[in-house]
């Protein structure tokens, strides 16, 4: 009760149409209306990727300050994080449309004038891993609801931010690094951990929940626009990191799927028994909204107030 549920996801054997397909497929939406969230254990996903990665990301960090506040971006939270009030042990790294080679070319150069191919190339291929992923997870999604024929619009409006986090060691303090619970405002996350583990989920019957590591499993979430688009259907999940463990820096990669423009809930899904919950709004003047929006902590039911009917 109250679990989530681990489905095993590979390109090669997951194929559409088939048996196994059916069944993930239910597993992924029950969830996904349950919880807001399930893990997927990814089979594509090499342990060398994961440890190149997570290698990448500690060089990222330790570069200067001067370097990393380069990562400029207008839209907020899509460059250089930290200090943020609430959670002043965070910091983050931005590359928006990580899942084009360009951006993350210009990322890298941006970061190493002298080149690093290393870090780019894995960058790039994390982001294709996890497009390729919603691809999968957001078909079934379409076409549980019968929407088959809104999935190609959805895939091309789709663009990836990847965010590389790095929660300092709480030196002694009663840990809890970033207790702020929250729901993303993406519409789909993807976040993978390294070897600290801290990321929670509230369940349905509303406990936390924290997950074993293993180097390719990944925690995919709705966020608040799936949650409008589904007109309710989807819960956006709730949650929050909390490392635990003393002494210990905590990595960890979010991957967040933005549409480009509005998001509009499908007339499909709105009937009498579903009366149309929220007004179509454009994505990211709902991040901006969100941005500018006093007492974020406590931001719960933001998506409501911006677009509620
Ligand atoms: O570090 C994590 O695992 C989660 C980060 C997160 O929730 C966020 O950036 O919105
Ligand atoms: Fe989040």
């Amino acid at each position: 009760m109250g679990k989530i549920p681990v489905v095993e996801f590979s390109n090669g054997s997951l194929v559409p149409g088939s048996e196994s397909w059916i069944q993930a497929s239910k597993i992924v939406v029950e969830a996904l209306q349950d919880h807001g969230c399930f893990i997927a254990e990814c089979k594509d996903f090499s342990l060398e990727l994961h440890d190149t990665i997570f290698s990448v990301t500690e060089e990222l960090f330790n570069l200067p300050h001067e370097t990393k506040i380069k990562n400029t971006n207008e839209k907020p939270s899509h460059g250089y994080i930290a200090k943020v009030p609430g959670t002043p042990l965070l910091e983050g790294l931005n590359i928006d449309h990580a899942e084009t080679l360009e951006e993350c070319r210009n990322f890298t150069q941006l970061m190493w004038p002298a080149g690093n191919d290393r870090f780019c190339k894995a960058a790039n291929s994390f982001a294709q891993l996890i497009k390729s992923l919603e691809a999968m997870v957001m078909r079934m999604v379409f076409e549980s609801y019968g929407l088959e024929k809104h999935y190609e619009s959805y895939m091309d409006a789709a663009t990836l931010l990847m965010r590389f986090l790095k929660y300092q060691n709480p030196d002694g303090i009663k840990a809890n690094v970033n207790p702020i619970a929250h729901t993303d405002k993406s519409f789909i996350s993807f976040l993978h951990q390294a070897n600290v583990r801290g990321l929670e989920v509230m369940t349905k019957d509303g406990e936390w929940f924290t997950f074993q590591l293993s180097p390719s499993a990944f925690m995919i979430m709705a966020g608040d626009g799936c949650l409008a688009w589904s007109n309710g259907r989807i819960k956006a999940c709730y949650h929050r990191v909390s490392v635990r463990d003393d002494n210990q820096v905590r990595y960890s990669l979010g991957v967040f799927s933005y549409q480009r423009g509005v998001i509009k809930t499908p007339d499909e899904l709105i009937n009498e028994e579903h009366p149309q919950q929220y007004k179509p709004f454009n994505h990211i003047d709902f991040l901006c909204y969100y941005d500018s929006s006093k007492g974020r902590e406590k931001a719960e039911s933001l998506i409501k107030t911006y677009c509620g009917v």
